[in-house]
């Protein structure tokens, strides 16, 4: 019996906490087999990112090459692409996969340094939300790409509302993790629109919280389960990751990928 796959084409975290680290974690929780494209490297720990290196396009392509020629493909998920060039070969390349296809629209670390050029951003719609099944940004990168300020849960629905319908994505869901109060996402398919909510959790390890819930998103629909569901039981998923988030490194620590196990680590 051939186990789910999941491939995440993203950037590399050097302190484990965010990029291909947490998505491949995340994937194993969900015993979703995991297979990784790198499109850059970050020399990053909790305090934030001190260098970057990006993987030529060239490399990336060959990375994608060897894993469509030889292995079985059920989500993509992508995250961290910081140049133009390479989301549009990307974007090129995922439009020949047919499987659904979870878009995290990484920008800026939440330490403050950016992970994304600024030319980049216009080519998002273009090259890759028009083949995704949902994008996930969170409330600066959905402000950014839509030029609109967000506050409110009605500002959150206009948003996930024209992402569907002016950005050409066929689900958007909006994170409220940076608003105060309860932490609200909102999710859009073109159809219905749907509120997660949760209790805020008081901590400042939430590193990496972007690439756990996506990457958990992706696993889901790997299964076969719908976006409505594969959100529910990701939202679920990252909420525990955060209510058991470790105090790990001297800034902010990363989520708790066990944190969901009945015989949870002490
Ligand atoms: N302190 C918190 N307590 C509970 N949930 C949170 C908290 N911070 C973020 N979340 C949730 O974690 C997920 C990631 O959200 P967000 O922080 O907005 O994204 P990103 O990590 O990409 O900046 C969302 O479901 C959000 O509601
Ligand atoms: C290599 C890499 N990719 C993505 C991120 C952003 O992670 P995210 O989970 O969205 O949020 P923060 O951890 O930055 O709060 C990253 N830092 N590095």
């Amino acid at each position: 019996m051939r186990p789910y796959t999941a491939l995440t084409i993203a950037g590399s975290d050097s302190g484990g906490g965010a990029g291909i680290q947490a998505d491949l974690k995340t994937f194993e929780e969900w015993k979703v087999y995991g297979m990784s494209v790198l499109t850059s490297l970050t020399a990053q720990n909790t305090t934030g990112v001190q260098d970057v290196h990006h993987i030529p396009v060239s490399f990336i392509e060959a990375q994608l090459d060897s894993v469509e020629q030889d292995l079985p493909i059920d989500v993509i998920k992508s995250g961290m692409i910081a140049r133009k060039e390479a989301a549009e070969h990307i974007g090129a390349w995922i439009a020949k996969q047919k499987v659904p296809y979870v878009c995290d629209p990484v920008m800026v670390s939440a330490s403050g340094h950016p992970l994304m050029e600024e030319e980049t951003r216009a080519a998002l719609s273009e090259h890759l939300f028009r083949y995704a099944t949902v994008i996930t940004p969170n409330i600066p990168e959905a402000e950014t790409l839509l030029d609109m300020e967000i506050r409110t849960e009605r500002d959150m629905q206009e948003a996930a509302r024209k992402f569907v319908e002016e950005l050409g994505a066929k689900g958007a869901l909006v994170k409220g993790g940076h608003l105060n109060g309860e932490a609200v996402d909102v999710l859009y398919d073109g159809e219905i629109m749907r509120t997660y909510r949760e209790d805020r959790i008081s901590t400042e390890n939430t590193h990496g919280t972007g690439c756990t819930y996506a990457s958990a998103i992706a696993a889901n629909l790997a299964m076969g389960r719908t976006l409505p569901v594969a959100v529910e039981k990701a939202k679920d998923y990252i909420t525990e990751a955060i209510r058991h988030s470790f105090d790990l490194g001297s800034g902010s620590g990363p989520t708790n990928h066990w944190a969901h196990r009945k015989e949870r680590v002490k």
